[in-house]
């Protein structure tokens, strides 16, 4: 296979928190290990995202797709890096034209975890506590099996999200266990929240490495690192995630997993309010995952009829 040139390296764009930066350093070892190549064959290049300038506002008012994502774009179109590294839960579902996202690492833990000072599990919290996240997910499937909490908007990275619990600004907060993990920190969460209580969000603890269309170097180089069976799974909860017309502003879960060979996906959509949830299921095999996962949508959109995510 053509190697990278040497006096050239391989440059990894990814934002600057804590959390992608881990997961950059993720994706340059597995390169560096698939290849037999030296650090020095790779540089990580941080850029600063809309999402990431802008922390003083709730997300779902500065608005619009790919708020942590378009400025890396631009930067993987115009060659000022050669990969991009995603956390594919932030992801939309299309792509720009010339990029392409076909290098998905190993998943990580898809659930929530249950993070709080004080209480042990979303039952310890007593009525009225005040539970602070800025996933609108997380906000209406709380708001529907506990309505009488307290939610309150909760920005930031993981570490200042933290630091608001320690400053008791809420009681209790939630963050996939996969973010920890890449943090080393696991300890902090109370325990891993089961997906039949809380669904996921789509592609929650994956991680997408995005190349342009004809680099057919970066092809090269990141096929060797392509998990397959998290490519399956990603499909399946991504196309379920396209024909909702999923933004940022719209509560959707789902989760699709591998039994010996058949590929199970589960789906929820909510009211934001969390005053009504609809969830439904469908299983296929390991290629079916795109149909399935429109087809289950489409059982859902039905279902719910119009105006469902009009209410607030
Ligand atoms: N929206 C921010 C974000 N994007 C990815 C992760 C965690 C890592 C992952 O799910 O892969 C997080 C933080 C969180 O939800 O706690």
């Amino acid at each position: 296979m053509q190697m990278p040139d040497p006096t050239r390296p391989l440059k990894i764009g990814t934002r600057g928190s804590k959390l992608a930066l881990a997961q950059a350093h993720e994706t340059r070892d597995r390169l560096s290990a698939a290849h037999g190549l030296p650090a020095e064959a790779f540089e990580i290049v941080v850029i600063k995202t809309t999402g990431d300038r802008i922390t003083d506002r709730p997300l779902k008012e500065i608005g619009g797709k790919g708020l942590f994502t378009r400025e890396i774009e631009d930067a993987l179109i115009s060659g000022g890096i050669d990969i991009a590294v995603h956390s594919m839960k932030d992801m939309p579902t299309i792509q720009p034209d010339g990029l392409v996202i076909d290098c998905l690492l190993p998943r990580e833990d898809v659930r929530d975890a249950f993070v709080s000072p004080t209480a042990q599990a979303i039952a310890d919290l007593p009525a009225g506590a005040i539970v602070g996240t800025s996933s609108l997910r997380r906000r209406a499937q709380l708001a529907h099996r506990r309505p009488d909490l307290h939610l309150v908007e909760f920005r930031g990275n993981v570490q200042t999200r933290l630091k608001k619990l320690d400053d008791g600004v809420a009681t209790a907060t939630f963050l996939a266990m996969a973010g920890l993990s890449r943090l080393g920190m696991l300890h902090l969460a109370r325990g891993p929240i089961d997906p039949a209580e809380m669904l996921p969000a789509v592609a929650q603890g994956a991680i997408g490495v995005e190349r342009r269309v004809e680099d057919e170097l970066a092809a090269a180089l990141l096929a060797a690192i392509h998990h397959d069976p998290t490519g399956h799974r990603i499909a399946a909860e991504r196309a379920f995630l396209a024909r909702l017309d999923g933004s940022c502003q719209t509560p959707i879960a789902g989760l699709a997993e591998i039994r010996e060979e058949t590929l199970l996906l589960r789906g929820e959509i909510l009211r934001p309010d969390g005053s009504a949830a609809i969830s439904g299921y469908r299983e296929g095999s390991l290629h079916d995952g795109p149909a399935m996962g429109s087809d289950l949508a489409q059982e859902l959109l039905g279902r719910a009829g119009a105006g469902f995510f009009d209410h607030l």
